[in-house]
């Protein structure tokens, strides 16, 4: 046998996981090209780590594998899990995997009818997680036979599938290695099946215990069968297992150079590969109704229910006590005199929408006030109209009883302390009005009496900002830089059910998987980001008094840092539940940290001092700077806003490349 006649040769392969675990200890196996190598061993005896190894997707430990093919477009893999997007149909699946390998019209078309009508599967519009557990399989089968390539690596194809459907699935395999010369490496629990193979190896604890045509093999062992024959290997290879295992670990090879992959890898960037994983992603949305939701609807809804859930309080209601009333109301009194001057305040409280709830003494009030039925309450002492007015007018002071009945002495609940100032600025603003109109309505003179200071237009912002004036900024780039990490967890979704795995094996790069999926995810990002700004902006009225184009530009880039941040997720998580504590993890603490929700003025000086790395207080605060004060790019606070995001999308970026080179994925 020459050595182009060799699909594949493993010489001396060793490989564990760790010290005490060796999987493979010194095997060797040859398989012809143009054969069918069946591959039998027990559950957990490393025929996956193998074929792992023979696909590049693990490192030996020592050994070397030499392969017939020269490329990865020319390996088809089917690995042991379905590895396929459960949520898209048949047809989107081959279309998908069709432009990876570049297949694409009436060729496509082609391979698509035969291949369905070998693998009996039912119409290629349906869902597959809709397929029973064999028509999966199936589809897994149809879409490693796709690209027709020379080298077949099969992890049990014929798991759970008839065994009418099995034998057609086998013959097919024959007869692709002796017309097509293909060459098929299989594995199987199905002992009996790999009879049809032109070679079969039995594996048992990392060696090959034997390897050859299944009649000689039988022959050899004197067996009628081969499950025969396998038990009578494995009863020869107990009894001395611990001391073999010991003496495999003591002699472990420890190469100088670690061996090198089977198959270099291929180009880092191809149309096809990138073009077929936008296709993916679209073809996920189109078939994902929750994901259409989340993407689309969610973001405005989160706006809407954060503009209707920190609205100003309304229906505020304080407790009063006028003493000045208590012979009659406001109406009993005729209003060409100027008593009770009280009303006129309890008239201005109500103007300011404070409800008034009245209570003939203090303890009352003071009941209600713990009892929650009132935020405080306001006592108005029996003379305070004609003490208020000989207090100003005379000219050299007052007596104490006068200064004391012509106080209003208010309690306020201070438990809240919104509202506790949002009361205590309407009281004083209903004082002023009250100033007003006795000095419109009774020409009392008043004006001596007021501050001595006078609030004029504001230099920055509004006249009266609310919370949710200060608090959109933090709703809106905690939003930004969260939705796109929502969606690059589906990179994490393709590694756990094996998808990315299969690309992997395909010939496609990290560099591919991420940046289709970036391109996805930006264009997604850039439409909920207009919604947003929409529903905020132009419905809710909030007000952008600087650069309209440096705002978006800064939101933009904190998305790319929220995208940078999902995919530092996603290849780090090996379990979607530690993605999820992750995910919220970071979410709680960038919400607790300053500049999002509190003034930064109001942070400890050590997060002060590295505001620079937290990482979306630097933005807002040049978020802040830019929509409310109208710097621009030049101010300190903005630049460093902008250099605080870079500094984060190139720490996540090294992050990404560190774990992915760890991990061997690149
Ligand atoms: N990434 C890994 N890290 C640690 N141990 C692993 C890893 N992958 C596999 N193993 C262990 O290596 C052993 C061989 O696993 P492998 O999947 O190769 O077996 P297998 O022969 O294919 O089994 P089965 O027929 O059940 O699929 C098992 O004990 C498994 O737990």
């Amino acid at each position: 046998m020459t050595e182009t006649e060799k699909a594949v040769e493993i010489r001396d392969a060793y490989k564990r996981y760790a010290p005490n675990a060796v999987i493979l200890r010194g095997l060797n196996m040859t398989v012809e090209r143009g054969t069918v190598y069946a591959f039998l061993g027990p559950s957990g005896c490393g025929k996956t780590t193998l074929l792992k190894c023979i696909v590049g997707r693990e490192h030996l430990d020592a050994g070397e594998i030499i392969l017939g093919v020269q490329t990865k477009a020319g390996i088809g893999y089917m690995p042991q899990e379905i590895a396929l997007l459960e949520e898209l149909t048949i047809n989107e699946t081959i279309a998908y995997y069709g432009r990876m390998f570049g297949i694409l019209g009436e060729d496509l078309k082609n391979r698509k009818y035969n291949l369905l009508t070998l693998l009996e599967l039912p119409s290629g519009s349906r869902i597959i997680k809709d397929l029973s557990g064999g028509q999966s399989r199936r589809v897994s089968l149809l879409i490693a036979l796709l690209h027709d390539p020379m080298l077949l690596i099969l992890d049990e194809p014929t798991v759970g599938v008839d065994p009418l459907l099995s034998h057609s699935i086998w013959q097919h395999l024959v007869e692709l290695s002796s017309v097509k010369k293909k060459t098929i490496m299989i594995t199987t629990h199905y002992i009996e099946e790999a009879r049809q193979a032109n070679k079969v190896g039995m594996m048992r604890e990392g060696v090959l215990l034997a390897e050859g045509e299944a009649p000689v093999i039988m022959e050899q062992y004197e067996c009628d069968t081969l499950e025969d024959v396998f038990l009578q290997l494995s009863y020869n290879q107990e009894g001395n297992e611990e001391i073999e295992d010991k003496k495999v670990i003591e002699n472990y090879p420890k190469p100088k150079v670690k061996p090198k992959l089977p198959i270099p890898e291929g180009k880092w960037f191809t149309s096809d590969h990138f073009i077929s994983n936008i296709m993916k992603n679209l073809y996920f949305l189109k078939r994902s109704k929750i994901s259409w939701f989340m993407l689309f609807f969610n973001p405005v809804i989160q706006c809407i229910l954060f503009e209707m859930a920190v609205s100003e309080p309304k229906g505020l209601k304080l407790g009063l006590i006028n003493e000045e009333l208590f012979n009659g109301d406001c109406d009993s009194f005729s209003n060409e005199t100027c008593f009770p001057s009280s009303c006129k305040f309890t008239t201005a409280i109500q103007e300011e929408n404070i409800g008034l709830v009245t209570f003939e003494n203090i303890k009352n009030a003071e009941s209600a006030a713990k009892k929650n039925k009132v935020w405080g309450y306001v006592h108005i002492h029996p003379n305070f109209t004609d003490s208020f007015y000989a207090r100003i007018m005379s000219s050299k002071g007052v007596d104490d009883d006068i200064l004391e009945q012509s106080e209003i002495d208010v309690s306020l609940d201070m438990s809240n302390q919104y509202i506790r100032n949002m009361l205590k600025k309407a009281l004083m603003t209903s004082f002023l009005t009250y100033l007003d109109m006795v000095k419109t309505d009774c020409h009392w003179e008043v004006d001596h009496i007021k501050y001595p200071m006078r609030l004029n237009k504001p230099v920055h912002g509004m006249e009266n900002p609310t919370f949710a004036d200060f608090s959109v900024i933090g709703v809106l780039l905690m939003i930004e830089f969260f939705l796109p990490v929502t969606y690059t967890l589906a990179t994490l979704k393709d590694k756990l059910e094996g998808v990315q795995e299969r690309n992997l094996v395909s010939g496609m790069t990290y560099l591919e998987i991420l940046t289709g999926n970036a391109m996805v995810t930006l264009v997604l990002f850039v439409f909920q980001s207009a919604s947003m700004l929409c529903v905020l902006y132009g419905f809710y009225g909030h007000i952008i008094d600087g650069s309209f184009a440096l705002a978006i530009l800064l939101i933009f880039w904190v998305g790319v840092s929220g995208m940078c941040f999902g995919y530092v997720i996603a290849v780090t998580c090996s379990r979607d539940t530690t993605a999820l504590y992750m995910a919220l993890g970071t979410y709680v603490a960038i919400n607790n940290l300053g500049g999002l929700f509190w003034p930064i003025e109001g942070m400890h000086t050590i997060l002060r001092s590295i505001q620079f790395v937290l990482p979306l207080t630097c933005a807002a605060n040049a978020y802040r700077g830019i929509t409310t004060q109208s710097w621009p790019i030049t101010h300190p606070i903005v630049y460093t806003g902008f250099l605080s995001v870079t500094f984060h999308i190139v720490l996540l970026c090294f992050i990404i490349f560190v774990v992915i080179k760890l991990q061997k994925r690149l």
